[in-house]
């Protein structure tokens, strides 16, 4: 039996990874759950999964929530009791699958914990990924990739010769505008943002698909994710998402991971690692998919893909501010304060006014952070 604590459980991946666990009820255990502000579902879902603990955004809604658990399971709220779910329960694994850099301390606090960490929070690599990367490897935790490129990523790898490797290709759909010129994303909408072609996630990673952003962090992610440099990793369109990454080898070879586009995959492999286990998704029959497409990246139509290069290559600082810029640029997109391709000039104005610096440790990395997010809520 594996003992699991999610973080962000009331999200697109958070439920996703409980309807892993309820097929697989023999294996995992639910041993705690943290969510924000959806009181309702996480009432729910510390009814069917009998957690021991729960954390919810506050300490409002943690009195509220109280009222309705289950014997047995102890309730508490804000970034401690996001910790301690983290932390201080009897988790052999930690899902990370909460939104945003916010996840960072509650990811150290794991690692330190000595928790295998499932890996869905991007962001918690892009801003601190040398740290997260160096603790893991110093408390001997290992970090396995939820993001479905970087699972691919993760299986292509399986008993290969890293000096083998000659570099990877992460694929991108080209999300909600894959196929409209610039001139056409003056006035999206929203709604409009929000349409992804192949994937149901939630709206900020929704959002940054359509940007490109969402590409530009998978790449930093997977520079720390598999120790690589940045010329070794590209970027392909693939409409279908069907390619989920592949990796090439020195002797020309190239070895990809190929499904129909379902996170439980990912989720469960994450999960079941090294085992593999059935899944309740669609099995891929490439004789009805027919064909699929592939198109190389166009860096004018996607600056932000761009400028996370940029970003990666420059180092320090520079990531931890290109993630916390995007995170409050589509926050105010989706508050309807700024439009579609504004994401883009508050992204390349802040990185612009930032002098990189040094950032060795989370309290720097919170100040750089904090001074990016300031900056982005204004320009
Ligand atoms: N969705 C997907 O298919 C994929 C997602 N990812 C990554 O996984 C992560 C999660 O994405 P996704 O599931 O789509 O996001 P969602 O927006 O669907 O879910 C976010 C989760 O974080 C919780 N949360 C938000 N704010 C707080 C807070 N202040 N304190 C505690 N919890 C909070 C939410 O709680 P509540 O709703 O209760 O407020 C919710 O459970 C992201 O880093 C994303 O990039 C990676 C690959 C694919
Ligand atoms: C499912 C997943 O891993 C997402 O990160 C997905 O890759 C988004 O699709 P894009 O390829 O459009 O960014
Ligand atoms: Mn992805």
């Amino acid at each position: 039996m594996k003992n699991i604590a999610l973080l962000g459980s009331t999200g697109s991946i958070g439920t996703q990874t409980l309807d892993v666990v309820r097929h697989q009820r023999d294996r995992f255990r639910i041993v705690g759950l943290s969510a924000g502000n959806n009181a309702e579902l996480v009432i729910e879902q510390a009814k069917e999964f009998k957690p021991a603990l729960v954390s919810v955004a506050t300490k409002e809604l943690a009195e509220q929530v109280r009222l309705y658990m289950p014997e047995g399971t102890r309730v508490t709220y804000g970034e401690e009791g996001l910790i301690e779910v983290a932390a201080g329960t009897d988790a052999d694994t930690v899902v990370t699958a909460i939104i945003g850099s916010r996840g960072l301390p509650a990811t150290l606090a794991a690692i330190h914990a000595g928790k295998t960490i499932g890996l869905a929070n991007k962001e918690t690599l892009v801003t601190a990924g040398h740290i997260v990367m160096q603790r893991a490897k110093e408390r001997g935790v290992a970090v396995l990739p939820i993001d479905s490129e970087h699972s691919a990523i993760y299986q292509c790898l399986n008993g290969e010769r890293r000096s083998d490797v000659l570099g990877i290709t992460l694929t991108a759909s080209g999300g909600s505008f894959r196929d409209r010129t610039r001139e056409q994303l003056a006035g999206v909408t929203v709604e409009d943002a929000l349409k992804h072609p192949n994937w149901s996630m939630g709206a900020k990673i929704t959002i940054d698909s359509a940007t490109m952003v969402n590409k530009g962090l998978e790449v930093i992610e997977a520079k720390w994710l598999f120790d690589l440099d940045y010329d070794q990793v590209n970027v392909l369109i693939h409409p279908e998402s069907i390619i989920h990454s592949y990796v090439e080898f020195t002797d020309n070879s190239i070895i990809a991971q190929l499904g129909m586009p379902d996170m439980r995959v990912p989720i469960q492999y994450a999960l079941t690692y090294p085992e593999r286990l059935p899944t309740p998704t669609e099995r891929l029959s490439l004789a009805q998919i027919g064909k699929l497409q592939f198109r190389e990246m166009d860096y004018e139509r996607f600056p932000c893909l761009r400028l996370a290069f940029q970003c990666g290559r420059l180092g320090q600082s520079a990531p931890t501010v290109y993630n916390a810029a995007n995170e409050v640029a589509v926050a105010r997109f989706l508050n309807r304060e700024i439009s579609f391709l504004d994401i883009e000039r508050v992204l390349e104005t802040v990185v612009e006014r930032h002098d990189v610096c040094d950032v060795h440790d989370l309290r720097t990395i919170t100040e750089v952070d904090e001074w990016a997010r300031g900056l982005a809520a204004t320009v």
